[in-house]
């Protein structure tokens, strides 16, 4: 390093801020032992132990002092910096960076200290420059300890977290080995000693499968979203609990990890399903009260119908299987409601089914419920009626219907009370009131090979035969008075009392349909009546015509003795009612069916036909 001359240095050092207190004669002093050094390249390095330490003046350029990874300070032409300014005890080295090449001044350690001595500006000066790094060293101190104490509040804060969740988190490596659990986790593998184990070890068999592939799987989209199917845990003590849950992976290069967090659904899955059931129980609740408000809804005035009320007073507090017979459209599903309503089962459901409105291949899980995957489109567990209608009571609506490859089933559900759903081998046992109906002649059903026997005698163990609603005398009036009341508010229309002439058609008319006939000719009678007035000729098929077509229906088949007696009793009966029951003398009943009064009341007694009271 060439020694450079002293005036030059002189200006040079009284440059520097660092100097510009000293004296000149101590700055010539100086001058004898400063040399000039360029740094080309960008760094130099200082290690505190190294020998010669010296003191540099930055003549020209500007520089980054780092200590360990912090860059230190920035130093500008004309300062002045040196080893025991820039290190003390703790930091161990340094090093500058220059932003362009730099040239220093370097001046001996112990020719400084020589000036040290004779210079009591440049001691202060020194000072100065070791108060102020000291204060940047501190500042950097602060940095730190800040940083550490944001990171320890941080890493405290996650740790809660993951402590205090509810969700189970399992962090694993890629050997499936488990690293990290929190105390949920630990609930739901039933185990606090799980680090090391593999984690697939805690899962069914389709869930352990899952969980490999979406690891090994190529496709990184399945991280980090919900898993599409449930994962089966299986804990330690062989407790089952269904999860949802989501896979993320972290790591490094070299090591990769998966945090699994599961939520256990088990509650929500049964609370789900309770909703279901609930849901179904209340439609046909609803549909129960709308009967029940109306007391039980069946009129009976007539003895044939009021015989029926008692059959359903005496049946209903037992637990006896009901068979309801008659015409359709007599009020069968009433009289089910009826019993049911008058029962111990009332406060549980009536389910109705009708075994004649539902498609033969799904009538089966209809009534008894499937297991997920039982057939095609069966794709979760389903419920069946027999189970909704447990404790309480089923309507089997149309049961002639019933296909034949069922009714064993329904045998062994009647019999000992349990069923196997479609597609599971468990068997389910149910306690159910059973009450069924048909218009059909079930033991002629029977007797042609369509119906089991054996289960037309396990039915019919109470029968109920309600009357056609032709046989019911003045039912049919009283019947459409009420209907008259209910349905005039409902549309809007005055209420209009029967006439005795509308009184004297609704008893001749055949009525085929029953009560659902005349309840929707009641409601088209009220539509199209004008200023307070319904014909109910126009309404009502002329009984002429019944009478045509009643005698041309049975000359088309042969009757037996019993039923052409019947067809005598109900044509007589016709007359009686259309006559209000003259038997003789002008339009009286014998003038109409064109016979003498005598042979009238002869064939009356005969056929014991009795006046309604
Ligand atoms: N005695 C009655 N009094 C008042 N309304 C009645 C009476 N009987 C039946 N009804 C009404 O007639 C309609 C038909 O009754 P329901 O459905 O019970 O007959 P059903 O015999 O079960 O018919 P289906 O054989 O077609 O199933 C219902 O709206 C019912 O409320």
């Amino acid at each position: 390093m060439a020694q450079i001359a002293s005036e030059k240095i002189i200006r040079l050092l009284s440059h520097s801020t660092f100097f510009s207190e000293v004296s000149e004669s101590s700055l010539f002093h100086l001058s004898q032992f400063v040399t000039e050094e360029s740094f080309k390249n960008n760094e130099v390095v200082f290690n505190k132990d190294d020998e010669g330490d010296a003191m540099y003046v930055i003549v020209q350029g500007q520089v980054k002092v780092h200590v360990k990874d912090h860059i230190y300070t920035h130093l500008n032409e004309g300062d002045c910096f040196g080893e025991y300014a820039l290190i003390d005890n703790d930091v161990r080295s340094a090093s500058i960076t220059a932003t362009k090449p730099l040239t220093l001044l370097k001046i001996e350690h112990h020719h400084f200290m020589d000036l040290l001595h004779k210079d009591k500006n440049l001691v202060k000066g020194v000072l100065s420059l070791l108060i102020k790094r000291h204060r940047e060293l501190d500042d950097i101190q602060e940095l730190l300890t800040n940083s550490n104490r944001a990171l320890e509040l941080a890493s405290s804060k996650t740790k809660g977290l993951i402590e205090g969740a509810m969700d189970a988190i399992i962090m694993f490596d890629s050997k499936f080995r488990i690293v990290l659990t929190n105390p949920s986790a630990n609930e739901l593998l039933e185990n606090n000693d799980t680090i090391q184990r593999n984690i697939l070890f805690f899962f069914d068999e389709p869930s352990a499968k899952i969980i490999e592939s979406i690891i090994s799987s190529e496709d990184k989209t399945l991280l980090d979203n919900h898993l599409p199917e449930i994962l089966k845990v299986i804990g330690s003590n062989e407790t089952e609990t269904l999860n949802e849950g989501t896979i993320s992976q972290y790591g490094t290069e070299n090591e990769t990890f998966y945090t699994l967090i599961l939520r256990n659904i088990n509650e929500r899955l049964k609370a789900e399903e309770k909703i279901n059931l609930l849901t179904k129980q209340t439609e046909y609740l609803t549909e129960e009260i709308r009967f029940l408000t109306n007391d039980h809804g069946i009129t009976a005035e007539d003895n044939s119908m009021k015989s029926v009320l008692k059959q359903i007073d005496q049946v209903a507090k037992t637990n006896a299987t009901v068979l309801v017979t008659g015409e359709t459209g007599t009020g069968k599903e009433l009289i089910a409601r009826a019993i049911h309503k008058n029962s111990t089962r009332n406060d549980k459901a009536l389910i109705r089914i009708n075994c004649g409105a539902i498609p033969h291949n799904l009538i089966e899980s209809e009534l008894f419920g499937h297991k997920k995957g039982a057939f095609t489109g069966a794709t979760s567990d389903r419920k069946g009626r027999f189970l909704l209608a447990d404790k309480g009571t089923i309507f089997l609506d149309e049961i002639g219907e019933m296909p034949l490859d069922l009714q064993p089933k329904l045998l062994r559900v009647i019999q000992e009370g349990e069923f196997d759903p479609v597609g599971s081998s468990k068997t389910i046992k149910v306690d159910v009131r059973i009450i069924a109906a048909t218009h059909r002649n079930l033991l002629q059903h029977a007797q042609n090979g369509k119906f089991r026997e054996d289960l037309y005698y396990r039915l019919n163990v109470f029968p109920i035969e309600v009357p056609a609603l032709r046989n019911r005398g003045n039912d049919v009036c009283h019947i459409a008075t009420e209907m008259i009341q209910q349905l005039s508010s409902k549309l809007n229309k005055p209420y209009l009392e029967l006439s005795e002439s509308a009184k004297r058609l609704l008893t001749s008319y055949h009525w085929p349909g029953n009560v659902r006939e005349l309840q929707n000719l009641v409601e088209r009678a009220l539509i199209v009546s004008q200023d307070g007035r319904i014909n109910w000729q126009s309404i009502i098929p002329a009984e002429s015509n019944i009478i045509e077509n009643n005698i041309d229906q049975a000359q088309e088949k042969i009757l037996t003795t019993k039923q052409l007696v019947q067809l005598e009793k109900d044509n007589i009966l016709k007359a009686l009612r259309l006559t209000h029951w003259k038997i003789s003398g002008k339009n009286g009943a014998a003038e109409l069916l064109k016979m003498k009064p005598t042979t009238l009341a002869s064939r009356i007694k005969a056929l014991a036909i009795e006046r309604p009271i």
